[in-house]
């Protein structure tokens, strides 16, 4: 079995650079049905959900040209068919939910197993399903696949009111919709980045989506889609991962291939905290931070703090001076990592709807266990700062969501690597 140990301790610095973003690029493949033509990504990243979809994407017969170390996508859809996709990689990951809106633009069908991805208590897509039956699709299940199916000729516009905020749901629905007849409008929209990449995408292909990035978008069907290129967005998640190291244990450290824009609302918790950082153009510089102050932390849809964050920064609140809680709104039982830093020796735990941390406390390296991605991240945090090693199993986790961790933490200074052991 694949584990991460690292020897931790060790002072970081010089420069790491952000790759493409895990939660656009996910949607952006499977988008490229829609074009029923050539669509060139690039900035795509090196990560295991990326190689899933792609073995997925071929399975239903698109002609993918990948070229790994350039971050390129060259995908010809022409060939694609809309064959039934009930088990496999689509159980692997949460993004094989896009392949529902997309199949059902183009071909009026889709038969997709149910989407895996981390295991953060209760994940339901009943938004995503509503929003097909409001465009006219009819669902049942066939074996253990979701079957959808257009009622009439064409998929038909419609008026969609998103109950909770939801980034799978609003893209889907934005997929589904591109090709259907007449206007569609999303009301309560999620406005995360990732949607705004998507609906680029998606213009760029022919479709007419208008709003994106606001809680109300407007989208004008149309058939009339085309081959496009497309840069895929910096990954916010991954950047503030390695802004929170860089924070904990750098000595001058630039994250660089970063949209300030998309982590204001984690910045500000760094400032918080008392973090010194240069901003620049597209990217952060974290000075050397001593005397770190407790903050609270309360997960919430974009803008606010995104709860893809609130497992990798908290190994960097273990450090500040004071007690403090993180309440995530989105997943209240996003909480897998606390055992594991408890078992590191940190004082937290999970009561309620919170967790309670008390700080400053000392680190030490154990076996500890990545039960999800974001948990994963917090324990490579966390092994950086405890002093002896961390060895971290089910690290497909980790190797789910961040380009080259290895290679970008050792770039930094950090004594980590991959090893087999039962
Ligand atoms: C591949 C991808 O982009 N994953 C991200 C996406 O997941 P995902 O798209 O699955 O998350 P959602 O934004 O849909 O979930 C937000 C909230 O809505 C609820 N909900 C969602 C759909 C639905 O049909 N019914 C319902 O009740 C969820 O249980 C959750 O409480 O956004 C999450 C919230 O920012 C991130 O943590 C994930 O990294
Ligand atoms: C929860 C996450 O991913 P997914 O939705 O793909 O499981 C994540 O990226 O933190």
């Amino acid at each position: 079995m694949q584990k991460i140990k690292i020897n931790g301790g060790k002072r970081l610095s010089g420069k790491v650079t952000v790759s493409g973003a895990k939660n656009s690029v996910v949607a952006l493949i499977p988008a490229t049905i829609l074009a029923n033509d050539i669509v060139t990504l690039e900035g795509v990243p090196d990560i295991s959900d990326v190689a899933s979809l792609v073995e997925i994407m071929e399975i239903m017969g698109a002609v993918i040209e990948r070229d790994v170390d350039g971050g390129k996508l060259v995908i010809d859809t022409r060939p694609v068919v809309s064959k039934p996709l009930p088990y496999g990689k689509i159980n692997s990951l949460r993004a094989s939910y896009y392949f529902n809106g997309a199949l059902l633009a183009r071909f009026g069908q889709a038969t997709v197993g149910l989407p895996g991805g981390c295991d953060l208590g209760p994940r339901p897509i009943d938004l995503h399903i509503k929003a097909f039956e409001a465009l006219g699709a009819e669902m049942s299940y066939q074996e253990e696949a979701m079957h959808l199916e257009k009622t009439g000729d064409q998929l038909n516009g419609a008026s969609i009111y998103m109950d909770v905020v939801s980034v799978g749901a609003t893209i889907n629905t934005m997929l589904a919709a591109a090709a259907a007849d007449g206007v569609t409008i999303i009301e309560n929209a999620a406005r995360e980045p990732e949607i705004i990449d998507v609906a680029t995408l998606l213009n760029n292909m022919g479709a007419k989506v208008r709003g994106a990035g606001t809680d109300i978008i407007r989208i004008t069907g149309t058939q009339d889609f085309h081959g496009a290129s497309h840069t895929v967005i910096p990954d916010r998640i991954e950047a503030g991962t390695y802004l929170a190291l860089a924070a904990a244990m750098g000595d001058g450290i630039v994250v660089d291939n970063v949209i300030y824009e998309h982590l204001e609302a984690f910045v500000a918790k760094l400032e918080e905290m008392g973090v010194r950082m240069t901003i620049r153009e597209d990217s952060i510089e974290v000075h050397k931070s001593d005397n770190l102050k407790s903050v609270n932390i309360k997960a919430v849809p974009y803008p606010g703090f995104a709860t893809d964050l609130q497992q990798p920064i908290t190994p960097l609140l273990l450090l500040a001076e004071g007690k403090g809680w993180i309440m995530d709104t989105i997943y209240e039982k996003r909480v897998n990592h606390v055992p594991e830093l408890a078992r590191m020796g940190a004082e937290i735990t999970a009561v309620g709807d919170r967790i309670h941390y008390g700080a400053p406390n000392k680190l030490t390296g154990n076996q500890v266990h990545a039960t999800d991605l974001r948990a994963g991240a917090c324990l490579v945090v966390a092994g950086a700062i405890a002093s002896g090693s961390t060895v971290i199993s089910n690290i497909e986790f980790i190797l789910r969501g961040y380009d080259n961790i290895i290679e970008k933490m050792t770039a930094l200074g950090a004594d980590i690597q991959i090893i087999e052991e039962d």
